[in-house]
C-alpha cells in the first residue's frame, strides 16, 4: 500500500497554509508533530478529500483519491479533532447510526460495533448516553467510529486533546494495537504521544515538512548538542536569556539545567542524549505541551 503526497500544496487567500508538501506512507503509525497552526489539521483534511489542494496531488497506489472517490473513503477512517456526535445516544447507538451513514449492512454494522466497543474499551459504556462519557472515553468511542469501516487508512486529528496522563497512555496503546496491518496518521503537538509509537516522524512548521524520519533519524538532525548542568539560582537567568534551555528542575539551592546549545554553556556542563522534546525545542523555539513534563 502506498500514499503519496506530491508537491501538495493548499492556500486560503494570500495564506499558505500547507506548502509544497511531498511525502509517501506504507503501513504503521506516521506522528504529524507541530504546533497550533503547522497546518496539520488542513493537511489531513486534504488526505479525507474534505478539501481539494490548490495545487499538487494525494495519489494511493498511483491514483488520485479525488478520482477514487467513494472508492477512496471505503478504505479511510478518520476522527477530526471536533467530532459531532448525538448526545442522547448511547455509545452503541451512536456507532450503529455512524455505520448506517457509511453504508455498513445491519449484521455486519452490529457485529463491529460490538467487537470495537470491547477493543477501545468501552464494555461497560456501551448503554451509556454519549453525553455522560469522560473525554477519554469520547475519544475512544470518536476512534471506534473511525474503525467501522475496518479502513486500511487511519487518520485521527489532535486524538490526544484534552486527555489526562492515564487515559493519553492508554490511548497511545490502543492506537499502537490497531496500527497492525493499516497506515495510522497521527497529528499531536504532544511529544510523548508519539515518540514510542510512531514508525516515522513528520515535524511540521508554518506548512512545511521540515524534517521526517524515525525517531532517531530525526533526533540526529538536530545541529546542535545538548548539556545538562547543575549551576546556583542567581546564576539562571544569564543562562536563560542566552541559551534555549529544554528543562529546568530545581533540586535544593541549585538548579539542574538541560541546555542547547553548540558549545559547552559552561564549565562543568556534560553532554547528554538529545531526546526527541529537545529536538522540538530547537526547531520550533517552544516546548511541547508534554503532560508530565517540568514546568519552566
Ligand atoms: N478555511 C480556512 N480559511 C483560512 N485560513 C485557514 C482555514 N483553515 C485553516 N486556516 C489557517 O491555516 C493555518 C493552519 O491551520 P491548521 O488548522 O491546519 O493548523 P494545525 O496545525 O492543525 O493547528 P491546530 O492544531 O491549532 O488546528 C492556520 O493559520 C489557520 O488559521
Amino acid at each position: 500500500m502506498e500514499l503519496r503526497l506530491n508537491d501538495l500544496t493548499k492556500t486560503f487567500g494570500d495564506f499558505t497554509a500547507v506548502d509544497h508538501v511531498d511525502l509517501a506512507m506504507t503501513n504503521g503509525v506516521y506522528g504529524l508533530l507541530g504546533v497550533n497552526g503547522a497546518g496539520k489539521t488542513t493537511l489531513m483534511r486534504m488526505l479525507c478529500t474534505l478539501i481539494r489542494p490548490t495545487e499538487g496531488t494525494i495519489t494511493y497506489r498511483g491514483r488520485d483519491i479525488f478520482d477514487m472517490d467513494g472508492e477512496y473513503r471505503k478504505l479511510l477512517g478518520y476522527l477530526p479533532q471536533e467530532f459531532g456526535f448525538y448526545p442522547e445516544f448511547t455509545v452503541q447507538d451512536y456507532l450503529l447510526y455512524i455505520a448506517s451513514i457509511k453504508g455498513i449492512r445491519p449484521a455486519v454494522a452490529r457485529k463491529r460495533t460490538k467487537m470495537l466497543i470491547q477493543k477501545v474499551g468501552l464494555g461497560k459504556a456501551a448503554n451509556k448516553k454519549m453525553k455522560t462519557l469522560s473525554g477519554g472515553m469520547k475519544r475512544r468511542a470518536g476512534i471506534a467510529q473511525a474503525m467501522l469501516n475496518n479502513p486500511k487508512i487511519l487518520v485521527l486529528d489532535e486524538p490526544t486533546a484534552g486527555l489526562d496522563p492515564n487515559e493519553r497512555i492508554r490511548f497511545r496503546n490502543l492506537i499502537s494495537e490497531l496500527s497492525g496491518e493499516r497506515l495510522v496518521l497521527l497529528s499531536t503537538h504532544i511529544v510523548s504521544d508519539i515518540e514510542y509509537i510512531a514508525n516515522e516522524i513528520w515535524l511540521m512548521k508554518d506548512g512545511r515538512i521540515i524534517r521526517q524520519g524515525a525517531v532517531d533519524q530525526v533526533i540526529r538532525s538536530m545541529p546542535e548538542r545538548v548539556w545538562s548542568c547543575r549551576v546556583e539560582k542567581r546564576r539562571v537567568p544569564p543562562l536563560v536569556d542566552r541559551y534555549r534551555i529544554s528543562n529546568m528542575k530545581t533540586e535544593g539551592e541549585k538548579v539542574k539545567l538541560r541546555v542547547i546549545s553548540s558549545e559547552r554553556p559552561l564549565q562543568g556542563a556534560v553532554p547528554v542524549k538529545p531526546t526527541l522534546e529537545d529536538v522540538f525545542l530547537y526547531y520550533f523555539g517552544e516546548k511541547a505541551g508534554s503532560e508530565d513534563y517540568d514546568k519552566i
